[in-house]
């Protein structure tokens, strides 16, 4: 998928712009609070309908006016298309889709996949399952669309059950959904295994490359520990007076985390410095993208916020190398504060653009006038 125009309507410092980008490597650079990452959150919002700074949408509105638009021409799975959003203080949300009105945010995720590198990001081994779990069925989703629709019967039936052990109801009413969610639970982990055992060497390779560890991988922990092998079906009833004691199911999908695991099955998340985290989510972000690559259906717009912040100059340059070996066909968007470290890049790249960011303004400028 790529974006060939954007149009921005009051989106935070922005000055309302339309930008045509390369098919390759945009590059976004200005001074601090310039509005460089608020161009990155309005293409993260054409493929999820919301920001990737905040769950809270009104903050993203410029304060003086009550809505926001976003609209782009872009290519997505060998078509041409037009999509529009809008939405409104009051949280009135309208999208757009070759001028059909578009009810469903997962065709948003379809049509424009968006993989996001950020320092919000960093964080996520520390973070609780919720946010890597997050991360892995957005991979999944990407390369099996089918795990949504099975997802939202799992949870679906989860809350049926949970409204029953609420109300303290008697096992056999209980039980009458054990079934089906055992069958849904299994199904949703088997596409999440399968991606895992996809991602797992891509991984591996990456993290070893940036944090010289061996033995990097992922585990899937599916949300239920199941030691005697007794099955989901016999968990269930052997949990069940916890469960209604607790007023929920302990397990399901909605339990699972994706463990970050070093040498001898350690945690990355005790073990790491800080800049090895920062660097083993990189690996973990640039394997998904690979993952899309090799067996998604498209690939996604790759988005590097602030891409010197968080990096000493070696590892900036094995990722900068990294991402010069990345396919023609893969559109990229960086945004930096200094554009020196970046000219290697750029010279390897035979498509690139320039958006100078100031006080919300931006400005194409030649990449031939690239001053250093
Ligand atoms: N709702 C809003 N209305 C108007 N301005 C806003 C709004 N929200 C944030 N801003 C301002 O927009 C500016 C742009 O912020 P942004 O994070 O995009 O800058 P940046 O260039 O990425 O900065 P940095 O390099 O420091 O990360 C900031 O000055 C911020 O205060």
């Amino acid at each position: 998928m790529r974006v060939n125009q954007l149009t921005i309507s009051n989106l935070r410092n922005l000055k309302n712009p339309t930008l045509s980008f390369s098919p390759q490597l945009n590059i976004i650079y200005g001074p601090n609070a310039a509005g460089k990452s608020s161009l990155l959150e309005a293409l993260y919002i054409l493929g999820n309908g919301r920001s990737f700074r905040t769950s809270k949408h009104n903050k993203v509105i410029n304060d003086d006016n009550q809505d926001i638009t976003v609209f782009a021409k872009l290519e997505s799975s060998g078509a041409s298309h037009k999509l529009g959003f809008n939405r409104k203080r009051n949280g009135e949300t309208a999208i757009k889709l070759n001028g059909e009105i578009v009810k469903r945010l997962s065709t948003l995720a379809k049509l424009s996949p968006v993989q996001i590198l950020s320092p919000e990001q960093y964080d996520l081994l520390i973070k609780g399952p919720g946010a890597r779990r997050k991360q892995l069925d957005w991979g999944v989703f990407h390369v099996e669309h089918s795990i949504l629709s099975t997802w939202q019967k799992c949870h679906k039936i989860l809350l049926q059950r949970n409204q029953l052990l609420k109300r303290k109801a008697p096992y056999s009413d209980v039980s009458v959904w054990d079934k089906q969610l055992v069958n849904l639970s299994q199904q949703v982990t088997q596409l999440r295994q399968a991606y895992c055992d996809k991602i797992n060497p891509l991984f591996s390779q990456f993290a070893k490359a940036f944090i010289q560890q061996a033995d990097c991988h992922l585990e899937l922990y599916p949300g239920w520990s199941d030691k005697d092998d007794i099955g989901l079906a016999e968990l269930y009833k052997s949990q069940f007076e916890k469960d209604k004691q607790l007023g929920f199911t302990q397990s399901s999908i909605h339990k699972a985390d994706l463990k970050f695991l070093l040498a001898r099955n350690k945690k990355a998340g005790d073990y790491l410095s800080r800049g090895q985290q920062k660097l083993l989510i990189t690996a973990f972000k640039l394997a998904q993208l690979k993952a899309m690559q090799e067996y998604g259906q498209q690939s996604p717009l790759f988005l590097m916020d602030d891409i010197g912040a968080e990096l000493d100059a070696n590892h900036q340059t094995q990722l900068l190398d990294l991402l010069a070996q990345q396919p023609v066909n893969q559109q990229i968007f960086i945004t930096c504060v200094h554009l020196a470290p970046l000219k290697p890049l750029i010279e390897q790249y035979d498509q690139v653009k320039m958006f100078h960011v100031e006080h919300g303004q931006v400005e194409e400028v030649s990449s031939n006038a690239m001053v250093i």
